[in-house]
C-alpha cells in the first residue's frame, strides 16, 4: 500500500515535468466553446504563426508560474482545512464524527471547485494532482505511524487510530488523483463522481445518523433517510458543479438531458451505497466507482 502511493506520487510528478518539457499550449477554453470549431481552429492557426518563440517561452513561463501558485494555494486551503475542523473538535465546537464528514464533503469539493484557477496548459492537470498525492503520502506515513501528526488522524478517522488513514481516507484521495488526471476540467464524468462521493456519500452519513430510523430492507445499517438524502445532494451538488464548468466555458451541455442522466446516475450511486458491502468494500471506492462508469455510459466522455 506504501510503495503504491509513493509510485502514484512519482508518477504525477514526472508527467508534470514531462508534459512542460514537450508541451504546447492549449487554447484558452473560453475561446473554444463560444466559436465554431473551424473558426477557432482558423484564430488558432493566426494565433501560432504570430506567436515568435520569445512569446512563446513567455506563455510557457507563465503558466508554469500560474499552475505553481495554483498549486501552492490549493495546498495551503488542505492544510487548513484540516487544521480548522481538528480545531472544531479540540474545543468541543462540533463532534468528530461531524467534523470528520464535513472534511469529507468540502475536501473534494473544494478540490474540484479550484480547478478553474490552474493554467489552460496540458500539464496543469498534474499540478492539480500533485496536492491530493501530497496528501496521499501524508496519509501514509502517519497511516503506517512513521510519524504521528494528531490533527490529520483525528480529523479523519473514526476512532483516532493510525491505521484507518490507509482505508477510507486513502482511497478518497487516490479518487481525487485519478479524476484530476483522468477526467480533469474536460469531462462532466470527474465532477459527477466527485459529487457523489464527497457530497451525496458525506450527507447520507450525517442525515442517516440523525434521521435513519427507518432502515432499509436489505441492509439494517443504512437508512431510507440517509439514502433519499444522498441521492438528493448528490444530484444537486453534481448539476451545480456542471453549471458551474459550463459557465467557466470548459464544458458545454444539454440541460434537460443532462438532469435526466444525472439523475440515474445519483440514484446508482445511492443504490450501491445502500448495498452490505461496506466492510468488503468501502464507500470511497464503490460509490465514485459505480458514478465514474454509469456517467461514462450516459455522456459518452
Ligand atoms: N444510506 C445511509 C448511509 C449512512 N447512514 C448512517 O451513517 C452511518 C455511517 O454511514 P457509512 O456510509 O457506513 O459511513 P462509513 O463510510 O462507513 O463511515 P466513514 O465514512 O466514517 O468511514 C451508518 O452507520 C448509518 O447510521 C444511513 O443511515 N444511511
Ligand atoms: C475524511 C476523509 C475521507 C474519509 O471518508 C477526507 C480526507 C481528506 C484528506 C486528508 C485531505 C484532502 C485534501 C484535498 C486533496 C485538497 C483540498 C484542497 C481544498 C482547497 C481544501
Amino acid at each position: 500500500m506504501a510503495y503504491g502511493a509513493i509510485v502514484s506520487l512519482g508518477a504525477a510528478t514526472t508527467a508534470a515535468a514531462a508534459h512542460y518539457l514537450c508541451r504546447r499550449v492549449a487554447a484558452p477554453p473560453s475561446t473554444l466553446p463560444l466559436l465554431p470549431p473551424t473558426l477557432s481552429a482558423h484564430i488558432l492557426i493566426q494565433h501560432s504563426k504570430l506567436r515568435r518563440p520569445r512569446a512563446a517561452a513567455a506563455g510557457v513561463g507563465g503558466s508554469l508560474l500560474q499552475d505553481a501558485g495554483a498549486t501552492a494555494l490549493v495546498f495551503g486551503g488542505a492544510y487548513g482545512l484540516v487544521f480548522t475542523f481538528d480545531n472544531l473538535t479540540r474545543r468541543c465546537i462540533i463532534e468528530q464524527k461531524l467534523s470528520r464528514k464535513l472534511v469529507h464533503i468540502f475536501s473534494g469539493l473544494l478540490f474540484l471547485a479550484s480547478w478553474p484557477i490552474f493554467s489552460t496548459s496540458t500539464g496543469a492537470r498534474y499540478f492539480a494532482a500533485f496536492v491530493p498525492s501530497i496528501n496521499c503520502l501524508r496519509l501514509v506515513i502517519n497511516g503506517l505511524s512513521f510519524t504521528t501528526d494528531e490533527g490529520l488522524i483525528k480529523s479523519v478517522s473514526r476512532e483516532g487510530k493510525p491505521e484507518e488513514l490507509l482505508r477510507g481516507p486513502l482511497f478518497y484521495v487516490l479518487v481525487l488523483i485519478l479524476c484530476a488526471i483522468v477526467f480533469w476540467r474536460d469531462s462532466p464524468v470527474g465532477m459527477i463522481s466527485l459529487a457523489m462521493m464527497c457530497g451525496g456519500d458525506g450527507i447520507a452519513d450525517i442525515m442517516g445518523r440523525r434521521f435513519g430510523s427507518i432502515k432499509i430492507p436489505y441492509n439494517p445499517q443504512k437508512s431510507w433517510a440517509g439514502s433519499i438524502s444522498m441521492f438528493l445532494f448528490g444530484f444537486l451538488v453534481a448539476i451545480s458543479m456542471l453549471y458551474y464548468f459550463s459557465a467557466l466555458g470548459y464544458i458545454q451541455l444539454d440541460w434537460m438531458k443532462t438532469a435526466e442522466r444525472v439523475a440515474l446516475v445519483s440514484f446508482v450511486a445511492t443504490f450501491v451505497e445502500s448495498l452490505p458491502m461496506n466492510d468488503r468494500v468501502d464507500d470511497n471506492i464503490s460509490v465514485p466507482l459505480a458514478s465514474m462508469v454509469t456517467s461514462f455510459m450516459v455522456f459518452g466522455y
